[in-house]
């Protein structure tokens, strides 16, 4: 598996805001929007193009355009749906699939209570997104899921990720044959012992949905 720390001061100033616990629903909901988009950027350097021959005014050229099959992206319910929107603007022929996961915050183990999305990925790229790798246990089940229906290559895009989480994917996929990619803006400290990334910035659902508690 690869990890690619995105270094840029832009993103370390967005993802200083969405620490802070005085911003707001709205405010975070904004900047986790324009977060992906800079993740975006340097996740999709891969994505498959097609050569073209186009003319513009002047005279005849060649260029690239998003190739099919299309690529997937799945954003993990619910938090992964604020990263949605800021995806689809720079892939725009993108399909989009869901998947519906919750962590039990006593055993810390995940769960699936939706899957929406083709069962056949062979040939296609897979974009993930969650705002928080924390043990991992979410994103190693969707990524495998994801290699188990035929995706060409998974590429999950985390606004913050714990060194537990980053393990974990590092151990689940060291001998697999489709490359796996985790793109974050930071690898904080640690988790706590409820599980919670340290600093990290608190429960991304919450902060996203205006949930109290
Ligand atoms: O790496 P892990 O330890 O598995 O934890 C990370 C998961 O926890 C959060 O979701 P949560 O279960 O809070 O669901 P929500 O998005 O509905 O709030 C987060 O969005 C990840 O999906
Ligand atoms: O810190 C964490 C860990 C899991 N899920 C969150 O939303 N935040
Ligand atoms: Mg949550």
């Amino acid at each position: 598996m690869r990890i690619h720390v995105v270094d840029h001061p832009l993103v370390a100033h967005k993802l200083s805001t969405l620490r802070d616990e005085r911003t707001d629903s709205p405010t975070f909901r904004r900047l986790a929007d324009e977060l992906v988009t800079l993740l975006a950027y340097e996740a999709t350097r891969d994505v498959l193009v097609d050569q073209v021959v186009l003319r513009t005014p002047v005279s005849e050229t060649t260029g690239v355009k998003l190739s099919y099959p299309r690529p997937l992206v799945v954003p993990i319910l619910r938090a992964g749906l604020g990263m949605l929107d800021g995806m689809v603007r720079l892939l725009p022929t993108a399909e989009v699939g869901f998947l519906g996961m919750i962590r039990d915050e006593g055993t810390l183990q995940p769960s699936t209570y939706a899957t929406r999305m083709p069962d056949d990925l062979t040939g296609r790229q897979a974009y993930v997104l969650d705002p928080m790798l924390a043990t991992g246990g979410t994103l190693v089940a969707a990524t495998q899921l994801l290699i188990d229906r035929g995706a060409r290559d998974v590429t999950a895009l985390c606004l913050l990720a714990a060194p537990e989480g980053v393990a974990l994917m590092q151990e689940a996929f060291k001998d697999s044959s489709v490359p796996v990619t985790v793109v974050t803006a930071a690898v904080d400290e640690r988790l706590n012992e409820h599980g919670y990334i340290v600093p990290g910035l608190g429960d991304a659902g919450d902060r996203l949905y205006g949930t109290a508690g």
